[in-house]
């Protein structure tokens, strides 16, 4: 069977990158995708926004809408502090394959639990499978159609509280307009944009911080 891209990233982490020391996984990561083949990793420019935005939240419980290769799992896992946890849902099981490896090669499994499905189907099981009373922080980078539901959806399980922090990627490209004028017209959320380039190239791109009024 064809290796698939994914593979050929993890292969490549797996030989060149330090076992256990989450950021070599992260370079080795943003260098493959750099220099060989693109993917669509938060990568570094965005990545370093989403370390600075994680670094004034300090929070305990985090959930990701969308894990693909585990890269911005790390990203997050490796800035929690010891009793903090990472919820992330991948809806391919190919991806959630590569990224559990990717994840236990970087030394960042007990901190992070990856649940495969759909974020329609696993959100509402949220609170009663998983025991999350509320997340104090959530980086949306999934299915740009999904970002408004699956927002309203948080609201509506009582997954939110005042101060929550949404952080959602490619707001420009391949963009979330809907989101964008969700989050900024609904009164519920206080906006930031943060300008960057799509992972890996000059094009324009952006992430949108939402803080949840409560
Ligand atoms: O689907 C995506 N999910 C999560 N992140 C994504 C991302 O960061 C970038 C892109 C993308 C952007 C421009 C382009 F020309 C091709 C692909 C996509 Cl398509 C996704
Ligand atoms: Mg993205």
């Amino acid at each position: 069977m064809a290796q698939s891209k994914e593979q050929r990233i993890f292969d490549f982490v797996q030989q060149n990158a330090v076992r256990g020391d989450p950021q070599s996984v992260i370079d080795h990561i943003d260098e493959y995708c750099s220099k060989k083949e693109w993917a669509m990793n938060v990568g570094d420019e965005k990545g370093l926004i989403l370390d600075q935005v994680l670094k004034e939240t300090e929070p305990l419980v985090v959930l990701e809408l969308g894990t693909y290769c585990g890269y911005s799992a790390i990203r997050i896992a490796r800035l929690l502090k010891p009793s903090a946890r990472l919820l992330t849902v991948e809806i391919n099981p190919d991806n959630a394959s590569i990224a559990k490896q990717m994840i236990e090669f970087a030394g960042v499994e007990n901190k992070v639990q990856i649940l495969l499905g759909s974020t329609e189907t696993v959100i509402p099981q949220l609170k009663t499978e998983h025991g999350v009373k509320h997340f104090d922080f959530v980086f949306i980078d999934h299915f740009k159609i999904r970002y408004v539901p699956d927002t309203i959806l948080l609201e509506e399980c009582g997954l939110l509280r005042k101060g929550s922090v949404l952080l959602a990627d490619n707001v420009v490209q391949p963009g979330a307009p809907e989101f964008l004028k969700y989050v900024r017209t609904s009164g519920r959320y206080d906006c930031t944009n943060y300008p960057a380039h799509v992972e890996y190239t000059d094009r324009a791109d952006a992430l949108e911080k939402a803080v949840f009024r409560g």
